[in-house]
């Protein structure tokens, strides 16, 4: 079965909507670099408005390691996700479990990129280039996904309602993980599409 990660979330509605329909995760971004950035106080609404058995993600990006700590304290996500250029150490300094999102719009290029993160729980695909931010619906080519790593890989970037069965089948990927794909603006959930996506990935695995 694939784990549905549904990020980007502003507003506690949209987030209750997704684990209603069975989303595993959702994901709330902090970080100034972001159109969908939530202050401490949203993200911890949302957060603490998640029921049981939903995973919270808080992400950021090149961001200072006295926000980071501030998010931790504050929102209490079950995991980090860090999006920009942090190095293996930095993100672990915090002793809190996280995600590394790797930049895979640079092409096949990137995936030595994939090493460099032993203590990441996981590590998440995504379509954008090195420094541009992330939610850019941007997909990368999904056959690179490789298949001998030790760590959960979460496929993003760019995926739909309409495209995420064929990703599915050729990245087999842990989880899959959406943002602009399910709104109807920067931040706002469609729910039809939210809908769509999470029955098409449900119907692939
Ligand atoms: O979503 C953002 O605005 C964002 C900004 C800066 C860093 C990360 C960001 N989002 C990270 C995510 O996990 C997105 O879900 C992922 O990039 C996929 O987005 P999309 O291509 O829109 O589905």
């Amino acid at each position: 079965m694939t784990r549905i990660k549904c990020c980007g979330m502003t507003r506690v509605e949209d987030a209750l909507l997704a684990a209603r329909l069975g989303a595993d995760a959702i994901g709330v971004v902090l970080t100034a670099r972001s159109k969908r950035q939530v202050s401490l106080a949203q993200a911890q609404a949302i957060v603490d408005a998640m029921p049981p058995f939903v995973t919270t993600v808080a992400l950021c990006m090149d961001d200072e390691a006295s926000f980071v700590q501030e998010i931790i304290d504050m929102v209490r996500p079950s995991l980090l996700q860090f999006h920009g250029d942090e190095s293996d150490e930095w993100c672990a300094q915090f002793g809190h479990p996280y995600l590394k999102a790797i930049a895979m719009g640079d092409g096949a290029a990137a995936l030595w990129r994939l090493r460099d993160h032993p203590h990441a729980a996981g590590l998440l695909l995504d379509g954008h280039g090195l420094g541009e931010a992330g939610g850019s619906g941007k997909a990368f080519d999904w056959s690179v996904m490789p298949h001998d790593l030790r760590q959960p890989l979460i496929l993003a970037g760019g995926l739909t309602p309409a495209n995420v069965q064929a990703a599915i089948r050729v990245a087999k990927p842990w989880a899959v993980d959406v943002s602009s794909g399910i709104e109807s603006a920067p931040g706002i959930k469609d729910p039809d599409k939210l809908r769509n996506f999470i029955a098409a990935v449900r119907a692939a695995s």
